[in-house]
């Protein structure tokens, strides 16, 4: 890994003003409390030059991205945990938990939180948290498209206005948030755009408000979007972050297909006996091949239809069957992860259909 030097603003990162150990939480100062939690992406990584911006390596601790902050000692304390530092393709259930049991154990003590990710499944982990924490603070999800040490990096300027987002009662009762690109965005919503570019987090329905100049603006009042579920894990949160393996396999198995021409139903048959459910990235609006629809209805489990680019699957456009569902608006990721709660609640065909009709019009 080649080693980047850390500018510290903060001589002392230890003992620096607004970045304290939890421990050390003043509880009465009347600056809003914020614990970052550090789970990598690029936001946390370093490449071999400052050209560098592929081929980077996640290379920073969520205390030394902290150490290269403007001083925020005005405007709120800083306390972090780092749940783990990966590029966000090795997130997983686990590691989703852990941030879950992480925030799940704080609510009470901390007035925001930021949760630094990387940018490829930010927007699952956004989603996941918004449909299972009972939260009216700010949850702030942020990462980069340019790694820490490149020229004209997002990094640190997204970490910051993060900090401030996350610091304002504004930002209260909105949900998920995700900040990068001085947009705010809603997590629940947000999905990548693209790869490479910093403008990625681009939405259909909207930013909820942009950061300019540290001064933030909202366009709407507050609120959540409409018709979230709220789907309680029946987990320990106070020990799922010490014991081993103690957070895998909880929610069940969903995988997505990809279809595409000459999609048929060897792969359909093949996965299908090992996971709870399916969700099928369809082509267009909603379309497969009438040979696997046929055989999709047979099968005793939910089978959601998504599309793979932009736009909804209208319910007319898909078999009339129990298990066949629209996921409406949904990405196939976001369907998956709702469909995996949705089995995890013991819902019944009828009701995750529902459940996808009213969270995006499924
Ligand atoms: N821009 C990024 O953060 C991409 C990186 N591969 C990640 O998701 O961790």
């Amino acid at each position: 890994m080649v080693a980047m030097e850390v500018h510290t603003i903060c001589d002392d990162v230890e003992n620096c003003q607004f970045i304290v150990k939890p421990e050390d939480v003043n509880l009465s100062s009347t600056l809003p409390k914020i614990k970052v939690i550090g789970c990598g992406g690029t936001i946390a990584s370093v490449g071999a030059n400052s050209s560098t911006t592929a081929g980077y390596k996640i290379g920073l601790t969520i205390q030394e991205l902290l150490a290269q902050l403007p001083d925020l000692s005005e405007v709120c304390q800083i306390d972090y945990e780092q749940v783990c530092n990966l590029d966000s393709k090795e997130m997983n259930e686990e590691y989703l938990m852990k941030v879950y049991a992480c925030i799940s154990r704080n609510l009470q003590k901390y007035d925001g939180f930021v949760i630094t990710h990387g940018t490829d499944t930010i927007t699952e982990s956004s989603f996941f948290l918004e449909l299972t924490l009972d939260f009216s603070c700010p949850i702030v999800l942020t990462g980069s498209m340019k790694p820490a040490s490149a020229l004209s990096s997002d990094s640190m300027m997204n970490l910051y206005s993060s900090f401030i987002v996350a610091s304002s009662p504004a930002s209260k009762n909105r949900g998920t948030l995700i900040v990068m690109n001085d947009q705010i965005t809603s997590g629940f919503y947000a999905n990548k755009t693209n790869a490479n570019s910093i403008d990625s987090f681009n939405v259909r329905q909207g930013y909820l408000g942009n950061f300019v100049n540290n001064e933030l603006h909202y366009y709407y009042p507050n609120n959540k979007p409409i018709g979230i579920p709220n789907f309680r894990l029946n987990v320990d949160i106070t020990s799922l972050d010490k014991k081993d393996n103690v957070y895998e396999n909880i929610l069940p198995n969903v995988v997505i297909l990809y279809a595409h021409q000459g999609f048929n139903c060897d792969l359909v048959k093949l996965v299908e006996p090992h996971y709870s459910g399916i969700v099928i990235a369809t082509m267009g609006a909603g379309s497969l091949p009438d040979s696997v629809n046929d055989y999709l209805k047979t099968l005793n489990k939910p089978i959601i239809y998504s599309k793979h680019m932009d736009g909804m699957v209208p319910k007319v456009n898909i078999p009339v069957s129990d298990n066949c569902i629209s996921a409406g608006y949904l990405t196939p990721e976001k369907a998956r992860i709702l469909l995996q709660l949705g089995i995890y609640s013991k819902k019944s065909h009828s009701e995750i259909r529902k459940t996808f009709h009213g969270v995006y019009g499924g």
